[in-house]
């Protein structure tokens, strides 16, 4: 048994340090597939798309009301006590076309048909309240440039302009490696004594599919080299990504760094920010490999911060800013050791005012951090929390998250 070589070495990132390394470490060659309209959630562009037609394809209406010939109001309202409907004017609904020699539309508020003809009650101006061509979606306009990320209202501007089939960047399929002697398939209806539930891979298939991103999920590893070597092999051959989780620390059995940095090239031993802090970067064979720690709470959280950001690498995507709240925090928090820390919270309201609860993941059940939290609460290395004090909180999903107290 021997203590690792590895510790404690290379840079040691903060979290944002992580991801511009990621950034700066990495490129992808992504290949491009069409997908039908209907099935184009959430995928990206792997094109500049451009419209098929332009919208309106006629001047259209953009209030229910009556069409008239700006000329006809050329020296203020007219006497229309004889004007009829299809000859000085027409009905027109809101979006309906309005063809020459009508060109301008008055709304049905402003006219009157009580006296049983017709008073226009509000002089209009020339071409006042149509829609023309294009206006809407232009002829040559790009309904979506290219690495944009397809939303539901995307979706329909895409129906708009006529594109039934996407170029899309094909899915970049991520291997997830479980290893430790300890772990059993999550399938098992009973635990063999001792054993512990092989999870992580779960977690991390819906991060994929939430992240666009094709799951490959190996079989557990044993805490063997070359069994772990092979793995690594395996999922170098068919994958774009390759997560290997556990076997990170300082254990007996933590071969993951010792095997990359045999066969590979490491550029992250672990972090400088926990929890996750034995998340790790490297390259094996040239495929980009994320280390996740074991537990699950720091694999949840590699996953959400480095999983994510290699993905949107992948796919094009601009760093993101996340959205914060300040709030009042209402526990003490000092970390130990020289990490940063980043504090798994649970923001609340009470009396008209933001406030954060602490979640320590070692000291509570999983069960109970995932119901509570909904924000993190980073904290460099050397700084403190106060009660009271007012800080940032990164809400982890919208403000419907957030509950009163
Ligand atoms: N002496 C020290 N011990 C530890 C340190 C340290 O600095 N010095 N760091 C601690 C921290 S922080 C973490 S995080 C863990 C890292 O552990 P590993 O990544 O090496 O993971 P293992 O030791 O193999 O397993 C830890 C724990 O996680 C469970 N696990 C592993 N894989 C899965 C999976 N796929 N699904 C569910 N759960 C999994 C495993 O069964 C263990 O319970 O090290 C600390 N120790
Ligand atoms: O890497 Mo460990 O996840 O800091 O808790």
């Amino acid at each position: 048994m021997k203590y690792h070589k590895y510790i404690e070495k290379g840079p040691m990132p903060s979290r944002q340090s992580m991801r511009e390394l990621l950034r700066k470490a990495v490129s992808f060659n992504c290949s491009i597939e069409e997908v039908d309209l209907l099935d184009s959630l959430d995928r990206v562009t792997a094109q500049d798309i451009k419209t098929k037609r332009e919208l309106p394809n006629l001047p259209t209406g953009k209030m229910d009301g009556i069409g008239v010939k700006a000329k006809d109001f050329a020296a203020g309202i007219p006497d229309t006590h004889s004007w009829r409907e299809g000859c000085e004017y027409v009905f027109v609904n809101t979006g309906c076309s309005i063809i020459p020699p009508y060109d301008t539309l008055i709304m049905i508020e402003d006219v009157d048909f009580s006296k049983g003809h017709l008073i226009i009650k509000k002089l209009p101006k020339a071409g006042q309240l149509v829609d023309l061509p294009g206006s809407t979606i232009r002829r040559d306009e790009i309904l979506l440039p290219r690495c944009t990320r397809i939303t539901p209202p995307l979706m329909g501007l895409l129906a708009a302009g006529g594109i039934k089939k996407i170029p899309v960047f094909v899915k970049p399929k991520v291997a997830f490696i479980p290893t430790g002697d300890e772990l059993s398939p999550w399938q098992e209806e009973t635990l063999p004594p001792g054993k512990n539930a092989e999870s992580n891979s779960v977690m991390v298939y819906g991060f994929l599919q939430k992240y666009q991103a094709k799951p490959l999920i190996l079989p557990i590893v044993s805490d063997d080299r070359e069994a772990l070597k092979k793995a690594l092999q395996t999922a170098a051959q068919k994958a774009d990504i390759i997560i290997i989780n556990a076997g990170s620390s300082k254990g007996t059995k933590d071969f993951t760094l010792e095997i990359l940095e045999d066969e590979g090239n490491i550029l992250v031993y672990e972090l400088g920010c926990r929890p996750g802090k034995h998340s790790s970067f490297s390259f094996f064979r040239g495929k980009p490999v994320l280390g996740m720690a074991g537990p699950p709470n720091g694999a949840e959280l590699a996953a959400r911060f480095y999983l994510s950001e290699l993905i949107d690498i992948y796919y094009g995507q601009k760093e993101k800013i996340v959205a914060s709240i300040t709030v009042n925090a209402d526990f003490s928090f000092q970390p130990t050791g020289k990490a940063d820390f980043c504090i798994q919270a649970h923001v609340y309201k009470k009396n008209n005012e933001y406030y954060a609860e602490l979640l320590n993941a070692k000291t509570v059940t999983r069960p109970y951090l995932l119901q509570k939290c909904n924000s993190f609460i980073y904290l460099p290395a050397g700084q403190r929390i106060d009660a009271g004090e007012k800080v940032e909180a990164e809400l982890l999903e919208g403000r419907e998250t957030i509950d009163w107290r």
